[in-house]
Order: C-alpha cells, then structure tokens, then sequence
C-alpha cells in the first residue's frame, strides 16, 4: 500500500534500482555466451542449430513443422530433378517408364499450406527410385554434390505419404533449405544463456559473416568431409574441402579471433566413411599418404590438415605479440587459444548429444576465462 504515495526519497530509491539493474544487465550481456556457426555451404550448420533446439527442449512451432513438411516434397522433387539433370550430363539414358516419370516431375506445384502430398507422386518417386540407372547416377552424384538427404526420404515414401503425415524431429534434421541472412536462437544451459548464430556458407552470404564478428566467446567451425572428392555449387570447379580449408585459414587468422576458441566438426563422417572406398582420396589431395580406402588413415589426415592450419596461425599472432609491448591489463589473457576437433554425424542426434556435452563445457569454460579478464 506504502507504494501508493511516493515520495522524494522512493523516487530516488527506484532510480537507483533501474540504474542497478541495467548495470547488471549490460554485466550478463558483456559475459553472454556467443557461439558462432561458420563453415562453407552445405557443412552442416543449420543442421547442428536444429539439433541444439531438439536436445536442450526448444519445439519447433506448429508452423515451423508445416514449413518443413512442404519444404521436404520439395526437396525430394529438387533432389530428383537434380539426378535426372546428371544422367544427361552422363549420357545415361533412362528407361521409358522412368523417364515418364522424370517428365511428370518437372513441372511439380509447389505444396500449399496442410495440402497432403499428392498420393500420384509416391509411385513416380518409387518408379525412379527403384531404377537400377537412377542408383548408378546416385553414386555418381556423390561426387557431384546431389542432395545429402534424398535417399533418407526416399527410404520413407510409405510414411511421407500417410494423410496425417508430420515430420518427426530426424525429417526436419534431415531437410535442407540454404541459409540466407543470420539467425540467431537463444539457449540456456547449466542456467547460462548461450546464443548461438547461424549463417549462410555460400560465398555471396560470407560478407555478412564480419556483422557477427564482435564479442564472440567461441567458433563452431564445419567442415564437410565427404567434400573432399566434391566441387562447389557456386562454380563447379572449386574443390569443397580446399575451399574449406581456405575459409578456416582466414578465420584462424583474423584479428577478432586472436584469443578465441575454435570447436571444429569434421562433419559427415557417415557419407565419408561409405565414399572413401570407392574414390581415392589421392586423387584430390596428392600429398595424402594414408592408405587407399582406409577411412582411418583419411580422417586423420583430413583432422591434420585443418590442425596444423591453425597452429600455424596461431605461432603467426605469438610472434607479432611478443614483439609488442606487454599493456598491464593483459596479464591473464588466453595466451595459448585452443582448437578441439570432433568426428561427426550432425544428423545422428545420439552422438550429437554426446559431443555437444562436451562442446558446452568448453563454451562455458571459455566465457569463464574471458570474464576473468573483462
Ligand atoms: N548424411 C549426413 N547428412 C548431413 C550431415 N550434416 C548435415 N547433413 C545434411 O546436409 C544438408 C546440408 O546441411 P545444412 O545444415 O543445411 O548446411 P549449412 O552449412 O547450413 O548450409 P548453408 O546454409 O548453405 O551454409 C542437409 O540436408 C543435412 O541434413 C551429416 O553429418 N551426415
Ligand atoms: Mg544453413
């Protein structure tokens, strides 16, 4: 009741609490955890947010779920229609119940809001499927960077085209959609709240990567391993992993990121696994001097080649800072900052629970260590 009449003095006193608390405020804002999700295109990235948002409990909304139900035919049809264009590229010529198939498809509308997959698609989609020309052009296309998800579908037409049919969790991990702008969804773990950013990884998307730069406590940096033997979407010429490997040098080396930690997932292990024995890392990497098909000796090489880009940046910023003189308010800086390298499968929730366990140990270690010296 006493808040009824308020003088002087409890005017003076809420003043000071408002101030307090934007102190405070700005405080938690300064030691906020900011991770951010890079990599080139198609490593993975919205894939690891997705998965984030289904192990820490953040549903996806109604809406969202109708969005990645339409945008799985979708991809389906565009995954298709992807493998008919390499068979022409091929010159394989595909029989005539499936290129009548393949003709139906090119001119598919798109899903409208709650409309059920049309039922007339499941047996064009199984037609070509079951054709032994469309599976020789599918191995082909692991080289030529088909989409990673169509066989995971294809293998769930009788569930996809149920009339009650809503993605489960694992079909919106599986579905693509290229990542334009940044993104950015809020998480708490071990009552501490992590933000955590998403980009696009196509070269016309990387420009905007710098307006994310500021405050970062640690990378998560993806890479695709079964892009070793793959070209780029964006020219068709460019080697993926070279190019990732390009990407996580200027990184490594920026100056924003001279003290900050660096978690790298060397991604897709799964299809690496299954390629690595019919296509000779050698081929594209000549120095490789592992064993042919082993996919031992290839992930370590590849786990190699990305460590060693990073320590040599990182003796590239000792060098300079030692020649610098030592400011006071340094002592306690991260001199040495770390890189921790992950084999993973983004799309196996199982295991990227078991990895992100750790991931969040070191996030929250190293928002530990900057705050020491803020
Ligand atoms: N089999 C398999 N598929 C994966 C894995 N990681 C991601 N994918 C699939 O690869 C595709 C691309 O993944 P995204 O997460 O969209 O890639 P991104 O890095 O966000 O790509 P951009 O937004 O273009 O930069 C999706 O269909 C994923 O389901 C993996 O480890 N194994
Ligand atoms: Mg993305």
């Amino acid at each position: 009741m006493g808040g009824c009449f308020s003088s002087p003095s409890t005017e003076d006193e809420r003043h000071r609490q408002v101030e307090q608390a934007i102190k405070e405020d700005k405080k938690s804002w300064g030691r906020r955890n900011k991770v951010l999700l890079l990599g080139t295109a198609n490593s993975g990235k919205s894939t690891v947010l997705k998965q984030m948002r289904v192990i820490n409990s953040m549903p996806f909304t109604q809406a969202e779920v109708e969005t990645y139900r339409q945008l799985i035919f979708g991809n389906i049809v565009g995954g298709l229609q992807a493998v008919y264009e390499l068979m022409e590229e091929e010159g394989i010529e595909p029989a005539e119940d499936t290129a009548r198939a393949f003709l139906e498809m090119q001119s598919v509308p798109d899903l409208k809001d709650h409309e059920v997959y049309p039922i007339k698609y499941k047996a064009i989609f199984e037609q070509v499927w079951g054709d032994a020309d469309v599976q020789k052009a599918v191995i082909l296309g692991q080289q030529t960077g088909l989409p990673d998800n169509l066989s995971y579908y294809l293998e769930h037409l009788e569930r996809l085209f149920q009339p009650n049919y809503v993605p489960t969790q694992q079909d919106i991990v599986h579905s693509r959609a290229r990542t334009t702008g940044i993104y950015e969804i809020e998480l708490t773990i071990q009552k501490q709240a992590i933000s955590l950013i998403d980009v696009g990884g196509q070269r016309s998307e990387r420009r905007k990567w710098i307006h994310c730069f500021q405050d970062v406590t640690s990378i998560l940096f993806l890479v695709s391993l079964s892009g070793y033997d793959q070209t780029l979407t964006e020219d068709h010429e460019t080697n993926q992993m070279q190019d990732s490997m390009i990407v996580w040098e200027s990184i490594c080396s920026s100056p924003w990121f001279e003290h900050t930690s660096f978690i790298l997932f060397l991604n897709k292990e799964d299809l690496f696994q299954q390629k690595v024995t019919h296509s000779n890392i050698k081929r594209h990497f000549p120095d490789y001097d592992g064993e042919e098909g082993n996919a031992k000796d290839g992930l370590n090489y590849f786990k190699r080649r990305f460590l060693r880009i990073h320590t040599k940046t990182t003796q590239a910023f000792h060098s300079k800072s030692a020649a610098r003189p030592k400011m006071p308010q340094s002592q306690g800086h991260k001199d040495v900052r770390k890189v921790y390298p992950y084999f993973t499968t983004a799309t196996d929730t199982e295991m990227i629970t078991h990895v992100l366990a750790f991931v969040n140990d070191i996030i929250l270690l190293d928002n530990l260590v900057n705050s020491a010296i803020l």
